[in-house]
């Protein structure tokens, strides 16, 4: 077996740099660590030590640990070393340990060490990559979930009722003459519909989460000079885009992240919607319809000093569709009341709050989440569940005129799936692609 060895934080100048040795020679790197002047000969599993990496080209001082195997992050010794952030200094350190016939790891080789020393299984190993790529406290929320458990709970229950209908299956067999019973039948059927339902349940969770992680789309629409833009600023506290009071301003669509109470949120601003001569500009609001089919939540901006007229009503004909928040801005010239979700003005913050409040409760409403919290994030595990899931159905449909030589064959293949799912069976190509999305240093 190999010893590997990376960098786990950047590899820049910065504070500190640490790197990760692993594998059965990890604790030969002792050769180049001394604690008060004297080579350290054994290190002791978790303690900490604050000594010198001392070689023939460089000289640091650092802080390190070990952990004995198998009570580590990949089951084997490791050592970790946390040097000056000079990258420089760290990449000398690094061919003295190459000297030592330790190899730089892949991308993600930890934690398929982890994964190969049966640490973690396959759904936790993605769970790492999922931690690391979350762009929300919900997203980090249900990674971590899966991390400490992996789907554990999810897996057996669907694994348990497999093999429940396969054991009535098994025993008739040796009497293919015999037909299952009015109980068995209940019992073989109650099971398929509890594996259905948890599949289904599961299965929604990866769309929907996909909000979560890469955010809700808000597009703010609306007539030229309505404030779009100046909204945008205010809800991203910067001067982001232009803002005037000549219609026909904004010609791009904008996009930028933000956070509405813990939400990651894509906000768009928009092109105002008119009939324009200017050719720049109408290109912008060929752009800015496009924009909308991808809009989850669409803000619809109303003038409360000019009122509602007929541009405003063409454009809702093109977002009707939509979930819509009717907006009236510039509440602070108000001269109209106009028929709206929220009345606000950007120039002084007046009723801001109040659309963030029914923004938050829209964005709840697309995001749905899982009450386990378990949200299926990899494509990987939505095909695999898909693919039961599609085979339980017909096993369902066509219970009746299956064999049960058939049917075992079904059932038998539900399994493998997930073990395949968990990584009780796998292949290089699959390890391949899980891990080659890591990190260096993963
Ligand atoms: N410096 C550093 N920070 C890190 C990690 C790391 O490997 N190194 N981690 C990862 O990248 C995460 C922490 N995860 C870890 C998970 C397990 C073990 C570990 O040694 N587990 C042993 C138990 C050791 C013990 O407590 O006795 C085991 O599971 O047997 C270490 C880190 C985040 N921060
Ligand atoms: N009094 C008042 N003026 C506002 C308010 N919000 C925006 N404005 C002004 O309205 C004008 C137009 O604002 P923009 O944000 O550029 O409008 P827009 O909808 O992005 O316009 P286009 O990009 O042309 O479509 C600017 O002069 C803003 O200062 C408000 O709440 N009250
Ligand atoms: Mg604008």
């Amino acid at each position: 077996m190999d010893t590997i060895v990376a960098p786990i934080t950047p590899l820049m100048r910065t504070s500190v740099i640490v790197i990760r040795v692993s594998g059965p020679r990890a604790f030969d790197v002792s050769k180049y660590l001394y604690v008060s002047g004297k080579k350290i000969n054994d290190f002791k599993h978790k303690y900490v030590y604050h000594g010198e990496f001392i070689a023939d080209d460089i000289k640091d001082d650092v802080i390190f640990y070990a952990f004995h195997s198998p009570n580590s992050y990949t089951g084997e010794n490791v050592v970790e070393i946390s040097f000056h952030g000079n990258p420089i200094i760290v990449q000398k350190a690094l061919k003295n340990i190459y000297k030592l016939g330790i190899r730089l790891a892949e991308p993600g080789e930890f934690t398929k060490q982890a994964f190969l020393n049966g640490k973690i299984d396959l759904i936790q190993a993605e769970a790492v990559y999922e931690l690391i790529d979350s762009k929300s406290v919900t997203g980090i929320y249900s990674s971590y979930e899966k991390l400490r458990s992996g789907m554990r709970g999810e897996v057996d229950f669907i694994k348990e009722n497999l093999l429940d209908i396969l054991s009535v299956v098994e025993a008739y067999i040796d009497f293919p003459e015999e037909d299952l019973s009015d109980f068995e039948l209940k019992y073989v059927y109650e099971r398929l519909d509890n594996i259905i339902f948890k599949l289904e349940k599961l299965i929604s969770t990866f769309e929907t989460f996909k909000y979560v992680n890469e955010g809700v789309k808000i597009a703010i629409i609306g007539k030229p000079n309505v404030g779009k833009s100046s909204l945008m600023n205010y809800l991203l506290r910067e001067n982001r885009v232009i803002v005037s009071d000549i219609p026909g301003t904004t010609r791009d669509v904008v996009e930028e992240e933000i956070n509405i109470k813990g939400y990651n949120v894509k906000l768009i601003d928009t092109a105002g919607i008119r009939n324009s001569n200017d050719k720049i500009e109408v290109i912008g609001i060929e752009f800015s319809k496009n924009k909308l089919n991808e809009a989850n939540i669409v803000l619809f901006l109303f003038d409360l000093e000019k009122g509602v007229d007929e541009d405003d009503l063409q454009i809702m004909n093109l977002v009707k569709d939509k979930n819509i928040i009717k907006v009236a801005n510039k509440l602070d010239k108000k001269m109209v009341d106009i028929d709206c979700d929220v009345e606000i003005s950007v120039k002084t913050g007046e009723g801001v709050d109040d659309l963030l409040n029914i923004l938050e409760k829209q964005i709840k409403s697309i995001v749905v989440v899982n009450e386990d919290n378990k949200q299926l994030l990899s494509e990987r595990q939505r095909d695999a569940f898909l693919e039961i899931l599609n085979h339980i159905q017909d096993i369902k449909k066509n219970f009746n005129v299956l064999t049960l030589d058939l049917l075992a064959v079904d059932l038998h293949f539900c399994l493998n799936k997930i073990s395949e799912l968990t990584g009780e069976i796998y292949t290089e190509d699959l390890l391949k692609n899980i891990f080659d999305k890591f990190c260096i240093g993963k």
